[in-house]
């Protein structure tokens, strides 16, 4: 079928000339003299539905049942508060036709046009609400905001609102998934994890895989995962839609957005598997974590008490950190990108990490060559004490820090960011913390280091497990007073070689009797690991990363940075809808 089209249409009394492309749909209105004023431009791919007659969905959904009549919904963008996505909003025309006939073949076109260009649209949702996510609010959101949108875009929902934590993962896991597009989480990083254990967990057992083995290349997920934000951090959904709002996931769920996603495998000793996206920390997000979970009922900001608090404890860990850099001709995590919307690195990874498959957007084939075609590369090691040792695959941009733990990091790109804190002074870590919350480069500083990287190794030196506490006083006490050394080596063929030794800068040792009042009492001598919100039972870990393992409904940040005013933001749909053709 030709799905082009063109005709005179009214909204109102004003006259348009109507035009289906194939891939656009634009409507000009048209003055009395013929000329053309005004033209909407919308991608087929961002219509969300196109209903005979005069259709309204606030505040319920009514539809005036005229056979000259159609209304379209359509992706409407603005300026995402602040923040630096974009939000999405349901924009709505209702257009008179001059006879049935004629509506009845825009309705047809537009519909096949739809199933055309976005054939990822889901039909059929599993969505889980956890009642207690965030402000509580999951439920509310979910029945006002988005399920008046699903209805009206078709999709039918079977909706569970969870009683208990991990009942989404073990659905997952055991239940009959038969017929569904995707699985939606009402909640924040904790939901997204346990449908993201849930499904991987699920994908390996169906394709007979021993997902607890770090050597084996895991197979990615035919399912999409949708997020509809109503947590406390909600960092998963920030840093890969742009902003944290319902509406605007809900749309990108609705067209059948498709995101690709790292994700890292976190093995211990005794082969159990978890799964992060977004942080893998010791250290401080370790102990911020622990500290927050005695204050859940703080709601959201349980997290900044709990920053407050760890900080103010000044501790620092003592580690052996292994990592395998990624291939450092491809991109750096220093080299002020940022992963947007159609970003031209994870498009090149993907056919990397994809290399036979003939649509390179193609998930289910060709995964296992990945890891043949790589070389292993040299792991690095270093050891010493840090105040924090953290692995995420993405920006993990959120509220907190508009650009994330590490900036320049990429969704779809097969490798993670690892950021070492070293031991330092009080105020030269605040430093570090405080840079996340602006533009300034948080990794420019001499304590820090960022490695881009495909898979990481950690312990704690021997002996470390089993003692308990350890006298610091500001620092480690084993640390000579004017000289910490910190020992960077690389293994090459088994030999050990020094690279460098640290000193104590003199602002270190001038800040050290002030913040010894702060600190002085016994602290533990072992962190644990925050995995993306929940704590894990062991220390020693292997990390790999997986390259696209999961697709979620989104597309990335579209970068409404620049747009400040009304004009400029009315100028913003036509600019994404280029960047949409590029
Ligand atoms: C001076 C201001 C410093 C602000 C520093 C902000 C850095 C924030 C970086 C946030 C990165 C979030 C990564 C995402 C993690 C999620 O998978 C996980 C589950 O939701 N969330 C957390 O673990 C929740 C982790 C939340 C960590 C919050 C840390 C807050 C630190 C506050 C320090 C205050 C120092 C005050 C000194 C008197
Ligand atoms: N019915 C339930 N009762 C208790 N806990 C639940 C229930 N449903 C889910 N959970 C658990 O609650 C934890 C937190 O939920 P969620 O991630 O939705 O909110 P949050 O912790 O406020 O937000 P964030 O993870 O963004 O910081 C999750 O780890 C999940 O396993
Ligand atoms: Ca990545």
């Amino acid at each position: 079928m030709d799905l082009g089209l063109e005709s005179s249409l009214w909204v109102g009394n004003k006259r348009y000339r109507a035009v289906l492309t194939g891939w656009h749909f634009k409507w000009t209105e048209v003055d009395k003299k013929n000329r053309d004023k005004k033209t909407v431009l919308v991608p087929v791919a961002e219509v969300a539905g196109v209903e005979e007659g005069r259709v309204e969905i606030l505040p319920q959904k009514s539809v005036e049942d005229t056979d000259k009549d159609f209304t379209v919904f359509y992706v409407k963008r603005s300026s995402g508060g602040g923040s630096y996505g974009l939000l999405w909003r349901l924009g709505r025309i209702q257009f008179s036709c001059a006879s049935r006939v004629l509506r009845d073949q825009w309705t047809k076109h537009l519909r096949a046009a739809l199933k055309t260009h976005s054939p990822l649209r889901p039909h059929r949702l599993l969505v889980f609400i956890n009642p207690f996510g965030g402000k509580k609010k999951g439920r509310q959101i979910y029945h006002s905001l988005v399920a008046p949108l699903f209805e009206l875009a078709g999709i039918s929902s079977h909706v569970i609102v969870t009683e208990r934590a991990n009942q989404a993962r073990d659905h997952l896991l055991k239940k009959d998934l038969t017929g569904f597009d995707g699985v939606v989480c009402v909640g924040g990083d904790g939901m997204f994890s346990e449908l993201l254990h849930g499904l991987i967990g699920r994908t390996q057992q169906e394709a007979g895989l021993c997902e607890n083995d770090p050597a084996v290349a895991l197979q990615p997920c035919p399912l999409h995962i949708g997020i509809i934000p109503a947590g406390s951090t909600d960092c998963v959904c920030f840093a890969t839609v742009g902003v944290v709002d319902p509406v605007t996931s809900a749309l990108h769920i609705i067209i059948g957005d498709s995101q690709p996603l790292d994700v890292c495998s976190v093995h211990d000793v005794s082969a159990q598997v978890r799964y992060s996206v977004s942080l893998l920390g010791y250290g401080f997000y370790g102990d911020v974590l622990a500290e927050s979970e005695k204050h859940r009922w703080m709601g959201p900001l349980r997290y900044d008490y709990s920053g407050a608090v760890v900080y103010l404890s000044n501790r620092s860990y003592s580690g052996i950190v292994q990592y395998l850099p990624a291939d450092p001709l491809l991109s750096s995590p220093r080299d002020k990108t940022r992963c947007l919307a159609g970003c031209s690195v994870c498009s090149r990874s993907t056919e990397r990490l994809f290399p036979h498959s003939s649509d390179s957007g193609s998930l289910y084939s060709s995964h296992f060559s990945q890891f043949s075609t790589d070389s292993e590369g040299e792991w690095v090691s270093v050891e010493g004490r840090f105040r924090c040792v953290s692995l995420t695959c993405m920006s993990s941009s959120c509220a907190r820090s508009p650009l994330g733990l590490s900036p320049s990091a990429h969704l779809a790109d097969g490798t993670g960011d690892l950021i070492l804190v070293w031991d330092t002074h009080p105020l030269g870590f605040l430093k570090f913390l405080y840079r996340h919350t602006s533009t300034q480069d948080q990794f420019d500083l001499p304590f820090v280091e960022v490695h881009r990287v495909k898979a990481v190794r950690f312990s704690v030196p021997s002996g470390r497990e089993e003692q308990e506490y350890e006298e610091i006083g500001g620092f480690s006490s084993e640390i000579d007073e004017g000289q910490r050394e910190c020992v960077d080596t690389v293994s090459r063929n088994g030999s050990q070689q020094h690279l460098a030794q640290r000193a104590m800068t003199s602002e270190r040792k001038a800040a050290t009797p002030f913040l010894c009042g702060l600190c002085c009492k016994k602290s533990p001598s072992v962190s644990v690991w925050n995995c993306d919100g929940e704590i894990l039972p062991f220390t020693k870990i292997v990390c790999k990363i997986h390259g696209q393992l999961v697709r979620l409904y989104a597309r990335g940040i579209e970068d409404g940075a620049a747009i400040r005013n009304s004009e400029e933001r009315d100028e913003c749909q036509r600019i994404c809808i280029l960047n949409s053709l590029k």
